[in-house]
């Protein structure tokens, strides 16, 4: 298809800024409109006849939508670095490419994990509830005690994109030890911050600051369980801006609640949106954000671009900017 024959495109949200208007100028296009995401019944009635999708992560997008789009189907562009949310065999099998938006949000979820470890040190949450509850009483000498960056542990698990930058800021900004895992040596990481390839047990055991960056897939699927738990310093903080199921999230409240570790700090959780009748919203050692690891108006500017360039490229078959190796 080429740019100019108006194929149909399903957009699942609107985006910050104009990216869109590129579509709508060579394109048929139909912007879901509401706040919260269609259902699994309204995308399937959605996607009919549809050349491409523009997704974001909380859409579901397995062979039944692509089926129900039709067989011409030929871009499914998410809006989002991670694209668990995708089932590329089925892609794969019907070549459809798939798109993703890497790199121009690397920095901002990295500054969120930056902040999310420090927020969990200096115990922030618990800080402001007190203020906010009128329980401050006085300045006390031992009062809301919380951890020293400068010159402890930190471990990496899965060093990418946003695992090698939170490690920059962390290593540069405090001389942190960096401890990673990564299915294939860094030299790079080890050169420039000093890193050590370590197995998950060793980068558990020996950290005081844990932070997951992995991709989420079968083999990362509850990667930190309750025996990964129990593995971790009593004095440990853990910190997940990567994806919510990569934790084991009862054995977390758990090991919360038994003070098996001192704290949790997450912008992603299972399921989002978390209840807040959820124990982990009540537990003074945890710290739940609402997944906005990328949002910054750079950022979400720069992935709205990218993932409508990806849709027109998908739609003329040519690669895309940022194309997902398919299976
Ligand atoms: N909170 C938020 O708003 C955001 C969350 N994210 C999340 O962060 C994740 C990382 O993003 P980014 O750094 O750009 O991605 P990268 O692809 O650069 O890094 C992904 C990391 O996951 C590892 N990995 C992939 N598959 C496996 C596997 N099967 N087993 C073990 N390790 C694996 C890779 O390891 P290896 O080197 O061994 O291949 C790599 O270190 C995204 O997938 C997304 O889920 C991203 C942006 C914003
Ligand atoms: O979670 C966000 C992403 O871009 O992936």
């Amino acid at each position: 298809m080429s740019e100019t024959s108006r194929g149909k495109i399903f957009v699942t949200r609107e985006l910050p800024g104009s990216a869109l208007t590129r579509l709508q100028q060579s394109h048929q296009v139909s912007i879901w409109p509401h706040r919260t995401p269609p259902t699994p019944a309204e995308l399937l009635d959605n996607v009919a006849g549809c050349h491409g999708l523009l997704t974001l992560l909380s859409d579901r997008i397995d062979e039944r939508v692509m089926e129900a789009a039709g067989s011409g189907l030929q871009v499914i562009s998410n809006y989002a670095v991670g694209y668990n949310n995708i089932d590329l065999a089925a892609a794969g099998r019907r070549g459809i490419r798939v798109g993703n938006t890497p790199d121009v949000l690397t920095d901002a979820t990295a500054d969120l994990a930056v902040t999310l470890l420090l927020a969990a040190a200096r115990r922030v949450k618990e800080a402001s509830d007190e203020v906010r509850s009128g329980q401050w009483q006085t300045w006390e000498p031992a009062g809301l005690l919380g951890r020293e960056l400068r010159g402890k542990t930190l471990g990496v698990v899965g060093i990418g994109r946003i695992g090698t930058a939170f490690a920059q800021r962390m290593v540069g900004g405090w001389n942190m030890k960096l401890l990673y895992t990564s299915r294939s040596p860094q030299a790079e990481v080890d050169e420039k911050l000093g890193g050590r390839r370590v197995e998950l047990d060793e980068l558990l055991r020996e950290s005081d600051f844990v932070s997951v960056h992995v991709a989420l897939c079968e083999e990362t699927r509850h990667l930190i369980d309750a025996a990964a738990l129990a593995n971790m310093k009593p004095s440990a903080i853990l910190v997940n801006t990567a994806r919510g199921e990569i934790i084991d999230q009862e054995a977390l409240v758990q090991a919360l609640r038994e003070e098996v570790i001192f704290a949790a700090a997450l912008d992603v959780t299972t399921p989002e949106p978390l209840p807040p009748s959820h124990p982990l919203v009540g537990l003074p050692n945890a710290l739940v954000l609402p997944h906005i690891g990328s949002a910054t108006d750079t950022a979400r500017h720069e992935m709205a671009e990218i993932a409508v360039d990806n849709v027109l490229a998908g739609m003329s078959g040519q690669a895309l900017r940022c194309e997902v190796p398919l299976a």
